[in-house]
């Protein structure tokens, strides 16, 4: 039975389509995940009922919170982010649908709910978030509670006619991805990708045959970190708007911090060097060596990216040598 052009059978297309429009901006984030299940015949594979996805994303939509970056803009980006990387030709058949499946919802889920503060800051006031996961991954836990305990209504169970076993396997990968984002555990994530990497190296057989559950879920977990630390490989008026969008966030936590008398964390602090230069740090401490690595499992996919991403950086040090030059005259 072909799947009606909006996913559902409706009485009000026109409605349902004004609704969907990503251009009337309303809900970008269903808007994208939707058309990607599509292109993936995700919907078709797993016999996912159109109306429960649709429900859901609303659902998942309406959970970001209205903060200037971590918003369903974010969630929307980094699930489009991730469907692409899936498609470089150096990955492109490894992964299997229940792989890819999971690799998009965990994406799009992936900071639902975020309050526009960081795990450091919700630990150091107590937040019962912090004192619920005590400490651990705080946000991700969180995130990936609240997309599942959304799926528990029985119209958004988009994965209702999955077995209890690949249901199992599936939750599995996406709490597994989603507590990958948490900043806490770059270093390790990417030695041990590196690692993995240059194993395979060592045993001549390409990359691409990567056996076991946690050699392939490894690789997972740094594709949804690249796709979340993606916004610096982007075009650079793109890049600048989510950089402008993170640091009204981190202004607005540090002015919180300055009233609660707290220490005001470093990226908070409001100043004109501040912006270019933690971009410099960043890039040159993890998005650069995470790229790098990425690259090298996907040669060459990913040298447009590692161009704009070293083209960015120039930028800011432009920038910032401008600055630094105005303010010691
Ligand atoms: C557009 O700029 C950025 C975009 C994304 C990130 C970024 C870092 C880690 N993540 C993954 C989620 C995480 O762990 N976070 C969320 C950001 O705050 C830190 C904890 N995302 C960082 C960015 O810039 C750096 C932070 C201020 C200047 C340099
Ligand atoms: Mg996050
Ligand atoms: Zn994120």
């Amino acid at each position: 039975t072909p799947i009606p052009e909006l996913g559902v059978e409706t009485p009000q297309p026109e409605e349902l389509r004004v609704e969907l429009n990503p251009i009337s901006g309303e809900r970008p984030l269903t808007a994208i995940t939707y058309r990607i299940f599509q292109e993936r015949d995700l919907i078709r594979t797993f016999s996912i009922e159109p109306h429960k996805l649709l429900s859901y994303l609303f659902a998942l939509e309406d959970s970001y919170q209205q903060v200037p970056y971590h918003n369903k803009l974010h969630g929307a980006d980094v699930c489009q982010s991730m469907h692409v990387l899936l498609n470089s030709s150096g990955i492109k058949d490894v992964f299997n649908e229940f792989e890819i499946l999971a690799a998009i919802f965990a994406a799009v889920v992936h900071d639902v709910h975020h309050s526009g503060l960081t795990n450091p800051f919700l630990i150091k006031t107590k937040n019962d978030l912090a004192i619920l996961y005590n400490n651990e991954s705080v946000l991700e836990n969180h995130h990936v509670a609240v997309a599942f305990k959304l799926l528990q209504a029985d119209e958004r169970n988009i994965f209702s006619n999955l077995s209890a076993e690949q249901m199992e396997t599936l939750r599995k990968r996406v709490v597994d991805m989603v507590l990958a984002t948490d900043m806490a555990k770059h270093k390790t994530l990417l030695a041990d990708f590196q690692n993995l990497l240059e194993a395979k190296k060592m045993s001549g057989n390409d990359y691409l045959t990567l056996e076991s559950y946690d050699d392939r879920i490894l690789v997972l977990k740094n594709l949804i970190h690249c796709a979340d630390l993606s916004n610096m490989t982007k075009p650079l008026d793109t890049y600048s708007k989510w950089i402008d969008r993170l640091m009204v966030e981190f202004w607005k936590q540090g002015d919180a911090e300055r009233d609660l008398g707290l220490d005001i964390s470093p990226m908070c602090v409001r100043s004109p060097t501040t912006k270019d230069k933690h971009q410099i740090g960043f890039i040159n401490s993890f998005v650069h060596p995470l790229w790098e690595t990425w690259g090298s499992l996907v040669y060459p996919d990913a040298n447009t990216i590692l161009e704009t991403l070293a083209q960015n950086r120039e930028w800011h040090e432009a920038s910032l040598a401008a600055l630094t030059s105005s303010t010691t005259d």
